[in-house]
């Protein structure tokens, strides 16, 4: 898994409500630097850095690091914390310079210390994702446990996007149902499906890596009796119907193929999208229902949105 340092240049005040803003976009783990600590463990290149630029690095202030996992989102996550912080200053808290960069952590650095973040956890009212790494005893029988090695492609089953796909397929799949998962990743979404009883799904991916890792993923859950996994561009050349089609990507790529999958979804099936942020919401809803689907339910986690429409 590849992970980028998002480092802000900020005042004392603001460290506290920043370190809020990464948790919540999802940072594992948040380092604090003050000037005088930054100075003192980097001599170095805080030295060089400083020849370069004074006015990069002032005397005064903090530097508040965190690290997100590097994924589809990323791109939406920066932007979405740097409105947050810039938000900051209408709580009348002094930002300071405000300045943030971003760099690509080397894999190696964090080949095992990522593993350290990630525990089982309980993310709907029937599912638990365990990483591989952990021994985890199921807390009641009925509880479905998705065993992940987030690997290298997105999917560590706990980002809110997911989360609020798989309490879409809980609310859905029937037994028996054919599933279409687009944009599959870790394959967590086929995993889910499989697990609520689905009987054929096609894990769907375009990228080859999230091809590999989604097969390994339905191995270590042994459902592979169930799901095909196929790289794909989106539904382009399926003509088979499905039951449920379900697909986690951005909202950008969404609007590409809402005709598509209405032309795939059986009557009375559902199509569940998500990845959206709040702000493209009503562009995806209006293209989802010009498609000619109804909404049933839009489910909301912290700036995303879930959309389960049906046919
Ligand atoms: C945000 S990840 C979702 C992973 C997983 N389904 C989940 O819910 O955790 C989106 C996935 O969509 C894939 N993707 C992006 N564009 C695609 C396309 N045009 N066709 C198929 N897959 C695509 C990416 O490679 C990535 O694995």
């Amino acid at each position: 898994m590849k992970w980028s340092e998002i480092s802000i240049h900020t005042t004392n005040e603001a460290v506290e409500p920043i370190a809020n803003i990464l948790y919540e976009a999802g940072a594992s783990g948040i380092v604090i630097e003050d000037s005088f600590d930054l100075n003192k463990e980097h001599p170095e290149q805080y030295g060089e850095m400083y020849e370069l630029n004074a006015d990069d690095f002032p005397e005064e202030g903090v530097i508040v690091k965190a690290y997100l996992p590097v994924n589809s989102f990323l791109g939406e996550t920066v932007e979405q914390i740097k409105s947050a912080i810039n938000n900051l200053m209408s709580f009348n808290i002094d930002i300071g310079k405000n300045k943030v960069t971003i760099s690509e952590v080397q894999e190696e650095e964090w080949a095992t210390a990522w593993k350290k973040y990630y525990h089982p956890v309980k993310i709907s009212s029937k599912f638990t994702i365990v990483p591989t790494w952990e021994e985890y005893e199921p807390v009641s029988s009925d509880e479905l446990i998705i065993e992940l090695d987030p690997g290298m492609a997105f999917g560590t089953g706990t980002h809110p996007t997911t989360v609020m796909s798989i309490q879409a397929l809980e609310q859905t799949v029937k037994k028996g149902d054919i599933v279409y998962d687009v944009g599959t990743g870790s394959g967590v979404l086929s995993i889910a499906s499989a697990l609520l009883g689905a009987k054929h799904i096609l894990a769907l991916d375009l990228d080859d890596v999230a091809v590999e890792s989604a097969k390994s993923n339905i191995e270590l859950n042994n459902v592979q009796d169930q799901i095909i996994v196929k790289q794909n561009n989106l539904l382009n050349s399926i003509t088979e119907p499905a039951d449920v089609i379900v697909a986690n990507i951005l909202a950008e790529i969404i609007v590409r193929f809402t005709d598509d999958a209405y032309r795939l979804v059986k009557d009375g099936g559902y199509f569940i999208t998500s990845g959206i942020i709040n702000q493209k919401r009503q562009e995806v809803e209006d293209k989802i229902l010009s498609s000619g689907f109804t909404i049933v339910e839009t489910l909301k986690m912290e700036d995303w949105v879930t959309i389960i429409a049906k046919k």
